[in-house]
Formats: C-alpha cells, structure tokens, sequence
C-alpha cells in the first residue's frame, strides 16, 4: 500500500501508517497538479491538508485510489462530488483543530479591538503613538455568531466568558441549544443590524459565497469589526476594502482568502485597520498532532477493510451502528449480487424493502450495499458503496427505500424488488440467528438458501426427471452439488431450483443445461 503525503502533516500520525506492514508512506510537498497526478498513480491513499487542490485530473490519474484523507476540517479543496463518482472516500478530522481556530478567532478580536500588531509596527519603526490605537472592550459588546457548528460554539463560550451578548445564526441551532450556552438565536439580518463585533465559521457553500458583501455591511453598525477563520469568499474582499476605506467597518481580521497564498498585488495587503495572518486558524502544535492522527486511523482503517466513521461521502455509521446492522448491511450486499446475477438484464428501478424488527435501526445505508451487490454484475470492483448511487443515477436506475413495520414469517428481513428487462423481480434475505444469512423467497417461491459460493439457477417446468438430468450433467462435469433447493407453487407448473456447487460450472454445462427440455432459463452465479 501507498500512502502519498501531499501537505505538511504532523508524524506523529504519519508514522502510525508506516509502521503498518506493507505500507509506505511517501511525503512529497509542494507537488505541481502534473507531478501529483503522476506521484497518485500508484498511491492507495492521499493525504492533504488545505493547500494541495485534489481536482478531477488528480483523482482520475489515481487509479488505486481508495481514500483521501483531509488532516483538518474544510474539504473545498478536494473535488468531493468528483471523487464519489470514483468511488474514492473522502474523510476528514472534524474535531481536532476545533480549539485552535477557535483561539485563533480570539486572537484576531482582541487584536483589531486593541491595534495590537498596529501598534507593534508603530512601536518597532521607533514611535511611540499611544492616542492613535485607543481601543474598544469586548465586555458589554455584542458579538454576532455566524455559523454555530463546532468552532462557532467555542468561540461563543469564551466571548460569555468576556461577558459579551451574543447572536447566533444557523439554520441548525435550536432555541434550546441557545438557551443552554446562554446566547440569543437570530435571523442573520439581527445579528448583522446589531453586531458590534461579528465572526463567521460558516463552510464555504453557495449560500455562503460573500454572504458578507455590500448590502451585509450597508445593514452594519458603522464602526462594526469583523474576523474571518472559516474561510476565503464568505467575506467578499472587494467590498470589505471598501467598507474599510469609508469607516463603515472600524477593524477587520482575516485568516483565509478567496484566493490562497494571497496574491502579492492584493489590494487586502494595503487595506486600512485590516489584519492578516496566512491561515494558521489550525496551526498549533496540539491541533496539528490530533488531525494527523485522526486521519491516520482513520486511512488504516479504510485500507484494512475495517470500519470508519468520518467519511465526507458517505453517511454517517457509529461503530455501535455497525456491530448491530454489519450483518444486515452484508446480506443486503448478497441479496443485491444474488438480484443482479440471476435476473440480468436493464434495471429501471429497484425498491428496496427493509421489515419487521430492522426498521427500529436507521438501515438508511442499506440501499447503498444491496445497489453495490446489484450493480457488481456490470460494473465489477468499480461499484462501491461511495460511488454506488451515482453508477445507478447513471444508468436512470431509480432507487426507493420502503420500510414495513409488519414482518411476514421472520422476525425481520429485507426484500429487493428490481424490474429487470421489463419484468418485476423480486428476492427475499433474512438472518437466521441475527448473523446467518439466508435466501428465503424468490419471486414467490419459497426456498432456504445460504448466499455463498457457486450456485446454477434454474426457471424451469415441474416434470419428472429434471433435478436427475441436471445433477448427471453436473456430476459428468465432475461439479459437487453441495445442497439443492427446489420450490413451485403447484404441481406440473413452473418451478425453480437453486444448487449450491463446489466448484465454477464451465460456461459449455451451464449452456447445455439451458438446452435440456423444460429449462427455461439458467444462470451460474458467484457469490462472495
Ligand atoms: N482557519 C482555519 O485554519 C480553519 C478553518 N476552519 C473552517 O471553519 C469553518 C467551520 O468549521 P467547524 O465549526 O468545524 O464546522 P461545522 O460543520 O461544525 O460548523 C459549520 C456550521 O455552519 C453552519 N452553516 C452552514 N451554512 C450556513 C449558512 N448559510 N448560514 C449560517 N450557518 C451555516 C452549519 O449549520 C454548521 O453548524 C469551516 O469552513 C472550516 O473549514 C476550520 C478549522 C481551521
Ligand atoms: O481544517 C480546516 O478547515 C482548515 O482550514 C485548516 O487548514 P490547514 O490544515 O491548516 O491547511
């Protein structure tokens, strides 16, 4: 396994990774776009923090690529639509450099209140101004929180330590969440109307994009000051030089920038009472340790087949989840393999049923395993469970998920109903003993079936002599019939059968059994 490191990241967590057998961790900094793509090919894993833009060129040349991992919180540097269309997981370390952003958003407040590195410039070019940087208190301030996720809420607490009022806008925070951390909920348009001192820790999304431009700052407080650690273009720099320049704004702090490194000819780099640092919100050593090793286990994790929980593109499963719906997430996987390989032919739609007591768990995952199961008979070791819903958007395969709260015979189970070429199909999976799967129904017919390792498949008349004739043919190839299963609904009608055999059935046997008289249809599966 390769693991390519593209951005500076912290060894601790680095030589966790190599110190895994049969891994080697490869640090290549400061790469081109045509170097890392060339670096990528090979690598397994890429890790990035947020300089190293992770495009669609760059995920296409990794043809290996499992997993990037992003040591830190934004992702907008990684193409994320792009990579789960390659079935590439994308994971991040969402909580590591929480308190240093939040800190680092402290440092900027109390920074533009008091003209602290003004006045240091001031100090060290051999003057001695003290009227020119009188500041402001934060005590008795109002400070406007937009975003209130992690960070938000950090830097909210610490400003009720400064005994400031504060405003939080998200359209997550509850009413009670306000209460709890002793802050005021409002519409965005209060807290810009009456902020004296205002902080975003918003993502960068599309509603975002200079939420806070010129007709924000005309709803502001003259004298209002502003701090942005979140991200470059939540804030539109073009009109905060402005509202700089006129006095509107009093102080302003930026970390991140709508372009990064900031261009040398920035006109931020000249602007009035503006503050600047080069998007150090998570760089302290302690936040540095913890996204690196958070990312390692995490990628370990990922490249030994084993559970992961901070997946960007993928919905979210606890560990807990995942030891009670592991075994349902597997034979929703087998029930899809078992679908796509006995009824192939074009999927228009598939519906996937989940019953009985499995409806108390969020089996909203579910869908993704059965479509990975499905879609294997096309798309091969390509489908996985990221990429899994796009390949079956793709090819105009619509999905529905349907609970039922009354089971039928079994305690719970999990039906998929797929029209296969025009004709409705329909396969029934339970466990037996919360962890044995089983193949219970197929198109009405009841059977018992272990979904694992060879199987034929047969549609064929109930006549007298065919599970003979079948078994001597095989028997002749010299394939061991392990079990067979055989259902009908009424006597001399059609009936199925399903055999599990020991070994591959040669493609001239299967085509021979499609021949005997009766038969109608016959299929060699193989599942996993
Ligand atoms: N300067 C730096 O070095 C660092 C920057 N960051 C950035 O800080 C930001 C926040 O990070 P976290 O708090 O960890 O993320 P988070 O996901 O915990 O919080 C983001 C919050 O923004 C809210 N939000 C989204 N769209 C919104 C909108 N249109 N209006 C109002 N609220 C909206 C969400 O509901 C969520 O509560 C991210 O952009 C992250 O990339 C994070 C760490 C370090
Ligand atoms: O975690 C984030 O979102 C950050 O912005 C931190 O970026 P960095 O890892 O310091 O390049």
């Amino acid at each position: 396994m390769k693991v390519l490191v593209a951005d500076d990241i912290s060894l601790l967590g680095l030589q966790k990774l190599d110190n895994l057998a049969d891994t080697e961790v490869v640090v290549r900094l400061g790469m081109t776009e045509a170097e890392l793509m060339e670096e990528v090919k090979d690598a397994d894993a890429l890790l990035v923090r947020s300089q190293t833009k992770v495009t669609p060129a760059v995920l296409d040349a990794g043809r290996k690529l499992h997993v990037v991992g992003r040591a830190g919180v934004g992702v907008d540097n990684i193409d994320v639509g792009h990579a789960t269309k390659r079935g590439v997981i994308v994971i991040n370390a969402p909580d590591g450099n929480t308190i240093a952003a939040a800190e680092h958003t402290f440092a900027m407040m109390m920074s533009i209140a008091r003209y602290i590195p003004l006045a240091h410039q001031s100090v060290t070019a051999g003057e001695w101004k003290r009227k020119d940087f009188v500041g402001v208190e934060l005590l008795g301030k109002t400070l406007g929180v937009i975003g209130m996720g992690r960070i938000g809420t950090e830097v909210a607490t610490r400003a009720r330590a400064f005994k400031m009022k504060v405003f939080g806008y998200d359209p997550f925070l509850t009413e009670e969440r306000a209460g709890e951390l002793g802050i005021v909920k409002t519409d965005l348009e209060r807290a810009l109307r009456e902020a004296d001192f205002i902080t975003v820790h918003t993502p960068l999304t599309k509603d975002t994009r200079h939420l806070i431009g010129t007709e924000a700052f005309e709803l502001m407080k003259t004298g209002v000051r502003i701090v942005n650690c979140a991200r470059g273009g939540i804030i539109d720099e073009a009109a905060l030089c402005v509202a700089l320049e006129n006095g509107k704004v009093a102080g302003a702090a930026l970390d991140v920038f709508e372009s990064e490194p900031l261009p040398a000819n920035s006109p931020l780099r000249n602007a009035k009472n503006l503050i600047l640092t080069p998007h150090l919100g998570a760089s302290t050593l302690e936040a540095q340790e913890q996204v690196a090793i958070s990312v390692a286990e995490e990628v370990a994790n990922i490249l030994a087949g084993k559970p992961f929980k901070n997946a960007v593109n993928l919905p979210a499963l606890s560990a807990e989840q995942l030891t009670v719906l592991g075994p349902v997430l597997e034979l929703g996987e087998q029930v899809g393999a078992f679908m796509g390989q006995a009824f192939s032919g074009d999927l228009s739609d598939v519906q996937v049923t989940v019953g009985g007591e499995w409806t108390k768990q969020d089996t909203g995952f579910l869908s993704r395993t059965v479509l990975k199961g499905l879609l294997a008979q096309r798309y091969a070791d390509e489908v996985n469970y990221v990429n899994a819903p796009t390949l079956a958007s793709q090819i105009g395969l619509a999905v529905s998920d349907v609970q039922q709260s009354r089971s039928r015979v079994y305690t719970s189970f999990l039906s998929v109903s797929a029209s296969v070429s025009g004709a409705r199909h329909t396969v029934v999976g339970t466990l037996y003993n919360g962890s044995n799967p089983r193949i219970v129904e197929i198109d009405n017919y009841r059977i018992d079936a272990e979904p694992h390792g060879t199987m034929i498949f047969t549609y064929h008349s109930d006549q007298p002599g065919m599970i003979g004739k079948i078994g001597t043919m095989l028997g002749e190839a010299g394939v061991n019939i392990a079990s067979m299963q055989v259902g009908r609904m009424e006597t001399g009608g059609e009936a199925i059968m399903l055999l599990c055999v020991d070994r591959m059935v040669p493609d001239d046997v299967v085509d021979a059994i499609g021949e005997v008289p009766g038969v109608r249809r016959v299929r060699s599966l193989q599942l996993s």
